[in-house]
């Protein structure tokens, strides 16, 4: 069979995550990190990995009968809008972006759990999507996030966010001879009015809203810029957010298409 180079799917496989129709349900956490799908095991019942190809790992798995996947967006913009785009082929809904960040306000400590509002625009794959709009998260997606963090006792804090496809200069993180340039990008960073910095919620909630997806996304403090900590025992941080963001999933009502 001859592929199309303009729509590269094999029939009903799509070109870069390894699923085919019909294989997943109708909501799908993303996180970055590709071991984060695995971490779902934790906080999942009947979980299974079913495909991986390059940072795109896929997997699935239940929470009180309702089916969950988890696929990795790897990092950064362009495979996120991958992600997103071929998700939305695949039949998935609704999007929970389930992220690591550099907390910019030093009052987020290492290990905090964020509910992203909005992303400024600008600094990535999203930017190809409504240029220049502020990307906000679905206001259900929002509400829910709270009920279910104060219900699991988990606090829980609203931020805006900038996603920047740089994780050094981009990011203000100083480089041999780009200290002077590296301090201006952070200084810049920090009156953006944003609270954190990641690498992918800003192409996610644009890309979801124009596929006409319903998206989130909640971020955990890796690391606090302002006073520079860095969470070394990451996991038991990463773990409480994938707990809040599968009770979030499975109370969501469907969200019907277009
Ligand atoms: O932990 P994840 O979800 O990958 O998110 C953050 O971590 C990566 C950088 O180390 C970037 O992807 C950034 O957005
Ligand atoms: O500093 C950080 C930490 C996590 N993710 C980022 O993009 N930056």
């Amino acid at each position: 069979m001859t592929r199309s180079a303009r729509d590269p799917w094999r029939e009903d496989t799509a070109p870069h995550l390894p699923a085919r129709l019909g294989d997943l349900p109708p909501v799908c956490l993303l996180p970055g990190d590709p071991a984060r799908v695995d971490l779902a095991a934790g906080v999942l019942d009947d979980f299974e990995i079913l495909g991986h190809n390059r940072e795109f790992r896929l997997g699935a798995g239940t929470l009180d009968g309702v089916r969950i996947a988890v696929c990795s967006t790897g990092i950064g913009g362009p495979s996120a809008e991958i992600t997103v785009v071929e998700l939305a082929r695949l039949g998935v809904r609704t999007v929970l972006r389930t992220g690591g960040m550099g907390a910019l306000r030093e009052d987020l400590a290492p290990g905090s759990v964020c509910a992203v509002s909005g992303a400024v625009p600008g600094g990535g794959a999203g930017t190809y999507y409504s240029p220049g709009a502020f990307r906000t998260a679905s206001a259900d997606v929002l509400a829910r996030l709270h009920d279910q963090a104060a219900r699991l006792g988990i606090p829980l804090t609203e931020v805006r966010v900038a996603s920047i496809d740089s994780y050094y200069l981009g990011q203000g993180r100083p480089l041999p001879g780009y200290e002077t340039q590296a301090a201006h990008r952070f200084k810049e960073l920090q009156s953006c009015g944003v609270d954190g910095v990641d690498m992918e919620t800003e192409t996610v909630l644009a890309v979801a809203r124009a596929v006409g997806l319903r998206a989130g996304a909640l971020l955990v403090a890796h690391a606090n810029r302002a006073t520079d900590a860095w969470l070394e025992d990451y996991e038991p941080a990463q773990l409480a957010m994938l707990r809040l963001a599968v009770h979030t999933a499975r109370v969501l009502e469907p969200y019907p298409a277009g």
